[in-house]
Parts: C-alpha cells; structure tokens; sequence
C-alpha cells in the first residue's frame, strides 16, 4: 500500500502541488487526472523523490520513504513516461533487464523475467530480444518502456502519458494489452494522464486535480454520476457524460432472459414473429457498444452470446437506459 500524506511542492512563489493526500491499495490502479499544469507530473515525481517534496512523506506499507536513499527508492517504483528515454546502444532485452540486474536478480530468473514480459506485450522474444530501440516502431518502444518499468516487479508502477504519442489504433491496442497485463500481475499503478477516456479505461478510481489539489477522487461511475463541482463536470465532458457511463459497464449486468430467439444456422439469431435475422453481441461487449449496435440495426432489442455463441441474455433499450437513471 502506498500513502502519500500532505504533499506540496513550492517552485519560488508557485505552489505547484498543494497538501495532496492520497491512499493506493495493492493492485489498485489510480489515475491523477487534470488540466495542463495542475500538479500532476510534479505529484508522481515526489513519490519516487525525482522532486523532494517542500512536505508531506510518502509511505510504502507503512515506511517512510524519506528514509530511503532515492537511488533504492525508484529500484521499487517503475517509471514508465512518455517517449521513455531507452539505452539506445542496449538491446531489447538488456533495457527490460536494467532493473532486475540492478537488484542483482540471479541470471536465469532476468532471462526468464524478460522472455516473460516480452510475451505478454505482444513481442516475440526470438525476433525482437535482440533488437536496438532504433529498429523499433513508436508503439513498440513505448512496449518495451512499460516493460523495462514493470520488469523488477515494482511495488508500484508509476506512469506519466505513457501511451500519449500513439496514433488512436495502437494507443487502443496498448491500453488493451496494459490492462490485461495489470490484471494478470496485479500490479498497482499510478497514472497521469490528460485522457479521461484513457483514465475511466485504465484505472479503478481517478483523482481530479485542480490548482495542485484533488478536488474529487472516485471511481468512474461515481465520478460520472456525482460530479463534485462545474469543474469536475466540464472535465468528463458533460455533452457524452451518459455513453461514457455505458462505457463503464457490460451487457451481461444488465441482460435479460433471451426467451424467443432462435439461431438462423449462419451465426445470426431471429426473434419469433420477426422476418429479419441479426447479428448478436459478444458478452464482452460494453453498454455503450450495445447501445450503439440497437441504434445501427434500428431494433430495440438484440441477443447476446457467450463465447461458444450460445445464447445468453438479451439486451434492449429500455434496461439501458435506465442504467443512466439516477444520474441528472
Ligand atoms: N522545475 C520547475 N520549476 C518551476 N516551476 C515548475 C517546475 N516544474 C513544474 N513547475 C510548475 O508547477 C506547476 C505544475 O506542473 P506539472 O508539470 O506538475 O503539471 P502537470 O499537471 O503535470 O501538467 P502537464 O499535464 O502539462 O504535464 C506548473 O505551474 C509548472 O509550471
């Protein structure tokens, strides 16, 4: 658990973080959320002590970090940022290794370490292992950047825009794959983005800063719902408030009995008494991707499928949108 207790941070008269507190559960991933300049970046550098603090204290399970020299400190923190800066003249692999050969990890347990996470970020071990960073593409140095951060199994994973220079398709694919990752490893995460999309996708609660303070820190949905100032609102973008709220929960919460579909035989489904047949939804889908798939085939109700494509539920208008109620 990591506690950060009445951080500030005064540059001359500018006081750039101001008397921030905050508790990060194990495998919790918490976003630090705002506008340009509100501390976010300053706030993730003073938890690794990249910037001492002007006060406040940072606790790993308890421990004062200030008693830690810094150099051991950022061994047990992952930084991963925005076009991470990695050893041009090492390899792949000897970027991922840094950390893990810095704690003086046995050899095999690196080689293991490394092969491991260079599965799981999509890049395999016998052709990129051995590649420089400058055979890589963007979206593939920014891999081996959060790769290299989570290698030495950090007690937490800071990030600062780590997807941020991507085009949107591979920026997707890698907060994809992240949170796959995460999930997998467990692995507790503090994230600065300017990105509410990327913030509701990635982390489990999202601190809303404002003028060096959290003005609001919650989960998505009450975020969502319960927006604390205008401020907080016009952040989450007040005009698709609602399809981002679906965006946060699945069809299979909300479905119904699927009680007079039939399948078709070509993988569509037809509802008794109906001439037309149609495509089902995946039960991976989101409300949003629901919502969006009745408006496009006109229908108000579509069945849903598991993963063999059997039936499921069905979903229909009417129980999304109460979803939303509630919210005004
Ligand atoms: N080394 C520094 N010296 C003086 N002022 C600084 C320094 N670093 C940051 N600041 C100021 O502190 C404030 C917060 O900066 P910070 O980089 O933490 O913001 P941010 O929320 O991360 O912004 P962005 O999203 O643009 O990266 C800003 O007003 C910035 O100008």
């Amino acid at each position: 658990m990591i506690t950060v207790e009445g951080l500030t941070k005064s540059f001359g008269p500018v006081r750039a973080v101001d008397g921030i507190s905050f508790e990060l559960a194990e495998g919790e991933a918490l976003a630090l959320i705002g506008p340009s300049g509100c501390g976010k970046s300053t706030t993730l550098r003073m938890i690794n002590r990249l910037i001492e603090p002007s006060a406040g204290r940072v606790l790993i399970d308890g421990v004062d970090t200030t008693g830690i020299p810094p150099a051991t400190l950022r061994l047990r923190m992952g930084y991963a940022i925005q076009g991470i800066g990695l050893f041009p003249h090492r390899t792949v692999a000897q970027n991922i290794a840094t950390v893990p050969r810095l704690l003086g990890w046995p050899r095999p347990r690196i080689a293991a370490r490394v092969a491991e996470l260079l599965e799981l970020f999509g890049l395999p071990p016998a052709i990129f292992a051995r590649k420089y960073p400058h055979e890589l593409s963007g979206g593939q140095q920014q891999r081996v950047g959060v790769a290299r951060a989570m290698a030495g199994k950090p007690a937490v994973l800071l990030m600062d825009e780590p997807f941020g220079a991507l085009d949107p398709i591979t920026r997707t694919r890698l907060q994809d794959e992240f949170l796959a990752i995460r999930r997998r490893m467990g692995t507790t995460v503090l994230l600065v983005t300017h990105d509410m999309d990327e913030a509701f996708k990635l982390a489990d609660r999202l601190a809303v800063m404002e003028r060096g303070r959290i003005v609001q820190l919650d989960a998505p949905e009450s975020l969502l719902r319960r927006p604390a100032s205008a401020f907080v609102e016009s952040l989450i973008g007040s005009e698709d408030r609602g399809l981002k709220l679906l965006s946060l929960a699945g069809v299979t919460a909300l479905m119904g009995p699927a009680m007079d579909w039939m399948p078709i035989g070509d993988g569509t489904f037809r509802k008794a008494g109906a001439n037309v047949s149609l495509a089902p939804l995946s039960a991976s889908a989101s409300l949003r991707e629901a919502a969006s798939r009745l408006v496009f085939a006109g229908v108000d109700e579509l069945p849903v499928i598991d993963e063999g494509g059997a039936i499921v539920g069905v979903i229909d208008m009417e129980r999304i949108i109460a979803f939303g109620g509630g919210s005004r």
